[in-house]
């Protein structure tokens, strides 16, 4: 069977040219491009009236961007997002996908470590700009303009500049190639059940400034001509979800893992959606479970990184999900569990993807240290720990995150599973409390679902009854919300802040 992104024996095909902009736009003019439910109204984009903004956008910036020049995109879901993208690819620059949810010293960090003097944006953007860069609205360029050659760029050439999600540590620009969305159309299409049946049309709540967003849905959609809705929420929630599919008529769903847990944790279920997926965080048995009962169908886990992303999934027949599992190498990626020495092993160790996978990065922008640190012989080493289970890959967690305990080294992941099938549990965030005895004790962070009053002692039994006497949680604290990054993840290092604050206090 062939696979995009793919030639016939299973090999990368990817031209020496290449510009991502006309992968995305080599389509008939009458075709649908885009959903527009951003408006009163819903507006269908053709890939004809996309092009045209594209050329009027590039047009214009062909008079003060050169290739390489980085250029930001701070737009919410639309058109005109879409737009700016491919116009800056278009002329061989570098697009910055910023979020709308940053504030001032998030966008100023970003867009002084990319260097990025120009940013396209609307009103509300140029707000949050302030003086940090030229704000250009894109919505006043107009359309009407000649068509502008695609520049010829190989498929080397940098072409995105897309930072961390900053769960870890400070965010890092990973600077990718042409190529990149070629890396995603293996892992995307398989995890739609080869993407393009008739009826298809891409969703996700999530950000496109996400690389999640931006080449697990909206890109991959247009490069395989298959619509996208662009939507915007303020906030997401449960009933603006429902109405967006039914508008949009949406059939594959690509949830961030707050998205699904929020969902849960309403007990909303979602019938008539074809597919659904998720990556970022461990999804676990307990969301699998639900999963099934809400959309009636198995959600396809995604695994990747900023770096190199969709490299790994569990989906469809041939990849069926199995707790605890990130799944198997996606076709086209070599994925391994590898030691100290960057050999392949069948103990815990990191897991690596192979160079030559054509989502992985160029370099880090502007960290020569952190590039050549991020690579062990062949291999990219993603800071996640494993172990091989055949074909599949188990997750422990990243690297920083392990708990070590009494001699005991345990993944969060599964604890965190574990008290999701609580039924008073919303959400959970479970890490290492530094302690004399055991070098680090199991805390776990909950917010209870509302109105539960479940006690602590509960909640610690429950674990105890399911999964190994040291991994329960010894220390409990309920929260009103865990923190997240933009990109609707937990962040840990600020429990572990936390943590580590009240070991030593
Ligand atoms: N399906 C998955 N299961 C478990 N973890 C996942 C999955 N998908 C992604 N992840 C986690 O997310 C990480 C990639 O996240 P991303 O690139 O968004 O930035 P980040 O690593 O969170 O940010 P930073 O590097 O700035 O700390 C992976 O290395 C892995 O730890």
């Amino acid at each position: 069977m062939k696979i995009p992104g793919l030639n016939a024996q299973g090999c990368w095909d990817i031209p020496e040219r290449l510009n991502m902009a006309a992968q995305c736009l080599a389509h008939p003019p009458g075709q649908l491009a885009l959903i527009d439910l951003t408006h009163a109204a819903r507006r269908d984009v053709s890939f004809g009236e996309l092009t045209e903004m594209v050329d009027a956008l590039a047009r214009a910036l062909q008079a003060r961007v050169a290739r390489g020049d980085r250029v930001g995109v701070l737009l919410s879901q639309s058109p005109s997002c879409a737009a700016a993208h491919l116009a800056i690819w278009k002329i061989g620059a570098i697009s910055v996908p910023l979020f709308k949810l940053f504030k001032h010293d998030a966008l100023k960090s970003r867009i002084g470590d990319a260097g990025c003097e120009i940013v396209l944006t609307d009103p509300e953007g140029a707000g949050l700009l302030g003086d940090l860069a030229e704000a250009w609205m894109v919505d006043e360029v107009g359309i009407g303009s000649a068509p502008v050659d695609f520049a010829d760029t190989a498929a080397e050439d940098p072409a995105v500049l897309i930072y961390t999600s900053g769960t870890t540590g400070t965010p890092k620009g990973a600077l990718h190639a042409h190529r990149v969305l070629t890396g995603h159309l293996p892992g995307v299409s398989i995890s739609h059940d080869h993407l393009g049946q008739a009826g298809d049309c891409l969703w996700t709540p999530a950000d496109w400034a996400w690389i999640g967003g931006l080449f697990d849905v909206l890109m991959p959609g247009l490069a395989l001509g298959v619509p996208v809705v662009a939507a915007r929420m303020a906030k997401f929630s449960p009933e603006g979800c429902a109405r967006v599919i039914s508008e949009g008529d949406v059939r594959n769903v690509f949830f961030p893992p707050t998205a699904l847990r929020m969902l849960r944790a309403a007990d909303v279920s979602l019938p008539g959606l074809r597919s659904v997926a998720s990556g970022g965080e461990p999804l676990g048995a307990e969301m699998l479970n639900w999963g099934r009962r809400a959309f009636g169908l198995e959600i396809n886990e995604f695994y990747g990184q900023t770096e190199c992303n969709m490299v790994a999934s569990s989906c469809g027949a041939d990849y069926p999900a199995r707790p605890g599992c990130i799944g198997k190498a996606v076709p086209g990626h070599e994925v391994a569990v590898i030691d100290e020495e960057g050999v392949p092993t069948d103990a815990e160790g990191d897991v690596a993807v192979r160079r030559g996978s054509a989502s992985m990065m160029l370099r880090y922008w502007n960290r020569p240290e952190e590039t050549a640190a991020k690579f062990r012989g062949d291999w990219l080493v993603t800071g996640d720990r494993g172990v091989s289970d055949g074909d599949y890959l188990r997750f422990v967690g990243r690297e920083d995150d392990v708990i070590t305990s009494a001699g005991y080294r345990i993944g969060p992941a599964e604890i965190e599973d574990c008290l999701l099938t609580h039924p008073d549990v919303a959400t959970v965030g479970v890490v290492g409390k530094p302690d004399a005895l055991r070098t680090e004790l199991v805390k776990a962070y909950v917010v209870r679902r509302e109105g539960s009053q479940v006690a602590a002692s509960e909640l610690q039994d429950w674990v105890k009854a399911r999964l190994a006497s040291y991994s329960y949680p010894r220390e409990i604290e309920f929260l009103e919300a865990l923190p997240m990054t933009v990109t609707g993840k937990v962040i840990r290092k600020e429990l572990k802040r936390r943590a580590v604050q009240e070991g030593t206090t």
